[in-house]
């Protein structure tokens, strides 16, 4: 299974590859060309040693020189084309996997933070960079290098057994860098990866860090961890660096070793000296590819861990398939023996669960701390799969509508607030492309936040941060609140709605969901605060992931909870 989904990842790459096959058939067209024009150099030394120098003709050397300078710039054009051609087929690659990948990674990170999810994007990066690379231009060259080679034993097959004896010991050491530098390439990767991971979170947790005076031990944490990068960053360099010398200077050695083999052979008699210089010359050439793809190996090596990471990525996450469009739906719920397992988890924290909600009809959730009320929340809004059991949004399962769809239909509220970088309204429209600036504000009405909008420096055009920068913990949940509104959904899903909220923004919220039942539209509110669930006819009691009690709100509460009276009138005391 799992090596069919590997397969089904790397023949998707392949199949956006082949998208550029005429583009590759091209540049391998020029590179024909480009590399039978490398004989320029070597055949314009010849003639120039044997022909030119022998009969002292000026006539010739510039006759040769012309269609020597002619010959170096078709080479150059040709070059410069398959350059360019390369750098287009690379982009074109990789825009065309871009929305894939980027949907395969969030899908894949809302259940699973592993290494896979974190680098999809700089995986496809990172192939990409290889595509448009000397380095894999150098592919389309190396080929040529055995022809090359061969072309030197033309002069004498002595220099011709040179030739082709350094270029296999050239090669011998592209096997041998390739095996001894790929585990340390890939340690330094994975080091770099963590400390980056580690910083993002430092950064991003600041104020928590300084309030608490963790700054000290968050440094060293970091510190540690960024150390060993550098240290295993350094081994690999120093490995790439050291064989990247040894070829030079080997390929250096090889062509004086030519021009003395040569030289000994031109004393001899058995050639001319031209052919003495133009047979280090195309050795030199001949071997160059060679050079540069040991130069360059880091980013080979990139990109084929890149390749094989996505080739996961999209194996374990094939495309979603199309859906039938559904009517929009009733705001009627049925949840039928649903469990759920948390992603990575053996344990489900909710266990075959079942409960009905009407249209018009608001349900309170509630219970103790791991009692599964967030994992209700996640499962209702399709961001967890269930592992057992069905949720049926008026007589559909989830899966059957299309995620965007259903986003739209299903308003969610979660625990902890994430807002974008943008303005207010980009972020109550949800980052839509070309948001409906009526809707902003109706759904910013609704949620009781538009006079608290308009107070804001530019009103809805207060441009916030991620962490909701001038923005108070009771706004940033308004705020999430009118983005859960937003586009008129048929259900709410409130996970601790209150936690932020002061008695006007409770208020609010509960008018919220008064007027969505109104509207015979149904809201679930996970709660730990009395305030939350004022508003709800009906509680579902969980604990442990069962349910405990489903049923009228003051039957349930009377069953479960002792201070029911103080709820009733909204007091602030616990549910559990
Ligand atoms: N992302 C997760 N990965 C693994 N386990 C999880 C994850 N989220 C929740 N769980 C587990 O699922 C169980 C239920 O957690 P859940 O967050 O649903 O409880 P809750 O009722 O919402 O709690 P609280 O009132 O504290 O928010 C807990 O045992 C918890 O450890």
């Amino acid at each position: 299974m799992i090596n069919r989904q590997l397969q089904n990842g790397y023949n998707e790459l392949r199949e956006a590859r082949r998208t550029n096959r005429a583009l590759y058939w091209a540049v391998g067209l020029f590179s024909v060309f480009a590399n039978l024009l490398m004989l320029t150099g070597p055949i314009y030394m010849l003639q120039i040693y044997d022909r030119v120098l022998g009969s002292r003709s000026i006539e010739t050397l510039i006759g040769l020189s012309v269609i020597g300078t002619f010959l170096f710039v078709v080479m150059g054009v040709l070059d410069v084309t398959r350059n360019r051609v390369m750098t287009r087929a690379a982009a074109r690659f990789q825009a065309r996997l871009d929305r894939r990948v980027f949907d395969a990674v969030i899908r894949r990170s809302a259940i699973k933070h592993d290494e896979v999810a974190q680098t999809g994007m700089r995986d496809l990066e990172s192939v990409q960079k290889l595509m448009s690379s000397p380095v894999l231009m150098a592919g389309f060259d190396i080929p040529w290098t055995p022809i090359l080679l061969a072309g030197i034993a033309l002069f004498h097959p002595w220099l011709g057994m040179l030739a082709i004896g350094g270029g296999v010991m050239l090669v011998i050491i592209t096997v041998i860098n390739q095996m001894m530098s790929k585990a340390p390439q890939n340690s330094a990767m994975y080091a770099m990866l963590q400390s980056e991971k580690l910083s993002e979170h430092i950064r991003n947790e600041s104020e928590m860090v300084t309030a608490m005076g963790m700054r000290q031990a968050a440094f060293y944490r970091w510190s540690k961890l960024r150390g060993r990068a550098l240290s295993t960053q350094i081994a690999s360099t120093d490995m790439v660096g050291g064989f990247s010398s040894v070829t030079k200077t080997f390929r250096l050695f090889l062509q004086s070793a030519m021009l003395g083999l040569g030289a000994l052979l031109a004393l001899r008699g058995e050639i001319t000296p031209g052919a003495m210089i133009a047979g280090s010359i195309l050795m030199g050439r001949a071997l160059a590819p060679i050079e540069l793809a040991i130069g360059q190996w880091p980013v080979v090596q990139r990109a084929v861990r890149g390749w094989h990471s996505l080739a996961i990525l999209l194996g374990e996450t094939p495309p979603e398939a199309e859906r039938t469009a559904l009517p929009k739906p009733r705001a009627k719920l049925d949840v039928i023996q649903l469990t759920v397992v948390p992603p990575g988890e053996a344990v489900a924290s909710l266990r075959m669960l079942s409960f009905t909600v009407e249209p018009g009809q608001a349900v309170g959730v509630i219970g103790p701390s791991g009692a599964g009320k967030s994992t209700l929340a996640r499962a209702l809004t399709g961001v967890w799969r269930p592992a057992g059991g069905k949720v049926r949004l008026d007589g559909a399962a989830l899966d059957n509508y299309d995620p965007t769809v259903l986003g739209r239909y299903i308003g969610y509220l979660p625990q902890r607030v994430q807002l974008f970088e943008g303005t207010i309204a980009e972020n109550i429209a949800r980052l839509e492309e070309k948001p409906d600036a009526d809707a902003i504000v109706e759904a910013a009405k609704k949620a009781d936040a538009h006079d608290m909008i308009l107070k804001m420096p530019d009103g809805y055009d207060t441009r916030i941060d991620a962490t909701g920068g001038r923005l108070s913990g009771g706004q940033i949940q308004r705020i999430g609140l009118a983005r859960a509104l937003y586009g008129d959904p048929v259900i709410l899903v409130l996970d601790e709605p209150n936690s932020n909220l002061d008695n006007e923004g409770s208020a609010a919220l509960n008018k919220a969901i008064r007027n969505m039942k109104a509207e015979g539209k149904s809201a679930l509110i996970m709660a730990h605060r009395p305030a939350a669930i004022q508003e709800c006819d009906t509680i579902l009691m969980l604990d442990g992931g069962g349910r405990v009690a489903f049923g009228p709100r003051d039957e349930v509460l009377a069953q479960v909870v002792q201070n029911h009276e103080q709820i009733r009138a909204g007091g602030s005391g616990g549910l559990r």
